[in-house]
């Protein structure tokens, strides 16, 4: 093993985890500007972005399998790191360049010509990504792993903690900046929002990993791949069940486990390591609901936040910024619990077997939704631009009297006629324009009726309006929380409106038919608000991710460890594999239930969830009670140790009696393996 030691640690793990954390910021960064790249720029809706990112996402946890395989089996860990590096960061390159609108702009009107071209590329870079960081998962923990002795255990324990600081720091620091990135304008015939940049720069981190970790090269312990093992595995499985199914009369003897049923065929090593690697894999069976709702901050937490306050004094948090606070947590979690918690856990003499996690739900959070119009129906606004109160009777509807400059909005049928309304009450039916669902990113849309018998002009800072005709109303812009300042014109004559926005609103603003320029408009303008602020601050999810990050720290920093320390030695990779595996199927789950089942109530799906999961952590709990920990490479030692003694007597006393009792010892060593695991952790 490699002796060059910092503090006790081997010093080829510095680079192994500076790799870590570019890999990481280059996966989060890009992945936290994705579902945007794919609404705005590939101009997909909600659920086919929403369904195609957690496709991804499921990708490159489905991945690992393959990569531990070739890494177990054929290249080794460091040339599968290697070689799959590359291919994510062509993957990463091929994803910058996707989302260069120039490229297919030919007639330069800012928008690709040939979408075509940009979706084939993206979906080439995922696919490339997902094979890529999938690929070299299993194997970079693995890997690192595979620098420490056997003696340093608490070293290793360490290793896996700071391993997981330097995933959620490079995670932090690309969801921070990437969507910063992507604000900018960039382009060169037109000026786009800057996606290729934002996809550009978790590129570069790509490429710095992979000459962080070739620097390193000289001074990795480099374990040898021990052949084709995934293929052993799977038909010294098929072999014992066959032979099992052969052998199922009750004529004959049963043994101790199923896989002992083929011993006539395969090596009893391989069959122990089958079995340690099945006693993990079981265990496994419930983690994947974890992850189901792990995994929802990218998609449905996100999108929630968007219909949420998200003003926290001198920050303004975007929907997609609350992400961070995962990372954030981690990065104070992992310290306090490994300097404070776990070793007050072990003074206690507590036997800390299971992580128990709960799941926060917050209810509806559509509340500030008005009703909207059914498709038989339309929304219809009075506006009474006049200067005394006027009766209104319209059919069906009792009369109102609807006071100077207001507005009444009501829903009617849209086949009612309307007559006799007097000159000075606008009758305004917008039913097909009406925004009927919360802007996004927690902007506010807002649209001007202009009720003067000239055409007025409206901009702002951030919009422009365009001329809006007599009686007519503009379309919607996108005005971000905080003052606004709009600027009314009519010729040469101007004058301005200034009012504040909170977050997802939507407001119709009506200019008075009385309007005088030159001075300030403010009275002239009469705010209607169509869909209220968003009224629950943002700051409510932190007890949310408080607590899934908590679970996470317990569950996953450990996990990782544990799916290293039970795997025998030449199935490290694959049983990382395996416990990413868990994510893959978790974020299945999130596919099937949250976008194909489309339960219609959001508070009805978080119920669900939750209650799912606390149904698996009891299941768990008790799995994990009857787990007994195992200690691969002792075990592996007294199986290769008794192969060798029995080469050598097979060498010295060949003859019949003597193969009995080799196999007699053999038995009798499986026992003894049988027995080491009954030992409970
Ligand atoms: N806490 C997450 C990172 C994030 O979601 O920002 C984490 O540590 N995931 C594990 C990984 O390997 O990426």
């Amino acid at each position: 093993l490699n002796e060059k030691l910092v503090c006790g640690y081997p010093l080829s793990i510095f680079f192994i985890v500076v790799n870590e954390f570019c890999e990481r910021f280059s996966y989060y960064g890009m992945r936290a500007v994705l579902v945007l790249y794919f609404k705005y720029f590939l101009r997909w809706d909600d659920d086919l972005a929403t369904s195609i990112y957690h496709t991804f996402v499921a990708l490159c946890y489905l991945t690992p399998i393959l990569g531990a395989i070739v890494a177990d089996s054929w290249l080794g860990k460091f040339k599968t790191i290697i070689y799959l590096s590359i291919v994510y960061a062509v993957g990463q390159v091929a994803m910058a360049v996707s989302a260069i609108h120039d490229i297919t702009d030919s007639d330069r009107d800012g928008t690709p010509d040939s979408m075509t071209f940009h979706i084939v590329l993206s979906m080439v870079g995922l696919f490339l990504i997902a094979l890529g960081t999938g690929g070299i998962k299993p194997c970079v923990a693995a890997f690192g792993g595979d620098q420490f002795g056997e003696h340093q255990d608490r070293q290793r324990r360490t290793f896996f903690s700071v391993f997981y600081l330097c995933i959620n720091g490079g995670s932090l620091l690309s969801t921070i900046i990437t969507p910063v990135l992507r604000a900018q304008e960039c382009g060169i015939y037109s000026k786009q929002k800057c996606y290729s940049l934002a996809f550009g720069v978790p590129a570069a981190l790509m490429v710095v990993a992979l000459v962080v970790f070739i620097i390193g090269s000289g001074m990795y312990y480099k374990a040898e791949p021990q052949g084709n093992i995934m293929l052993d595995v799977c038909k010294c499985i098929g072999f014992a069940i066959k032979n099992r199914y052969r052998h199922r009369s009750k004529q004959y003897p049963k043994r101790q486990h199923w896989m002992d049923w083929a011993e006539e065929k395969y090596d009893k090593l391989l069959i122990a390591q089958i079995k340690m690697v099945l006693k993990v894999l079981f265990l496994y069976i419930p983690l994947p609901m974890f992850w189901t709702l792990f995994d929802q901050k990218g998609s449905r937490w996100t999108l929630q936040a968007t219909t949420m306050d998200g003003n926290f004094g001198a920050l303004v948090i975007q929907p997609d910024q609350m992400q961070t606070v995962n990372p954030i947590l981690i990065l104070t979690l992992v310290p306090i619990m490994d300097s404070l918690i776990y070793p007050l856990i072990k003074k206690c003499g507590l036997n800390f077997t299971s992580n128990f996690y709960f799941s926060f739900i917050l209810s509806n959070f559509q509340k500030t939704l008005p009703t909207f119009p059914s498709t038989s129906q339309s929304q219809l606004k009075l506006l009474n631009m006049g200067s005394n109160s006027v009766t209104v009777k319209l059919p069906g509807n009792d009369a109102l009297i609807l006071p100077a400059a207001q507005v009444y909005p009501f829903i009617n049928n849209c086949n009612t006629k309307f007559t006799n309304l007097l000159p000075e009450v606008i009758l305004f039916k917008s039913a097909t324009n009406d925004l009927t669902s919360k802007p996004q990113e927690g902007n506010n849309a807002i649209r001007f009726v202009n009720g003067m018998k000239t055409a007025v002009n409206v901009s702002t800072a951030a919009a422009d309006f365009g001329l809006i005709e007599p009686f007519y109303y503009s379309n919607y812009s996108q005005i971000k929380n905080g003052k606004a300042t709009f600027t009314l014109r009519s010729g040469s004559q101007s004058c301005e409106y200034s009012t504040n926005f909170g977050f997802g609103s939507s407001y119709t603003f009506f200019i008075h038919s009385t309007l005088v320029f030159g001075s300030n408009c403010q009275d002239s303008v009469t705010a209607v608000e169509d869909i209220k602020p968003n009224s629950v601050h943002m700051a409510l999810q932190i007890p949310q991710y408080f607590f899934i990050t908590a679970g996470e720290v317990m569950f996953s920093v450990t996990g990782l460890e544990f799916s290293y320390s039970q795997a025998p030695s030449n199935m490290k990779a694959v049983l990382q594999a395996g416990w990413l595996f868990t994510v893959a199927i978790g974020n299945f789950i999130v596919l099937i239930v949250a976008e194909l089942a489309k339960i219609p109530k959001q508070w009805a799906e978080y119920v669900l969830f939750a209650s799912l999961l606390v149904a698996v952590c009891v299941i768990f709990s008790i799995m994990a009670y009857f787990y007994t920990y195992i200690d691969p490479t002792e075990i592996e030692a007294q199986f290769k140790k008794k192969i060798n003694e029995d080469d050598e007597d097979d060498k010295s006393k060949p003859g019949k009696a003597e193969v009995e009792m080799v196999k007699r010892d053999s038995i009798k060593c499986h026992d003894e393996y049988d027995k080491a695991t009954q030992t409970k952790m």
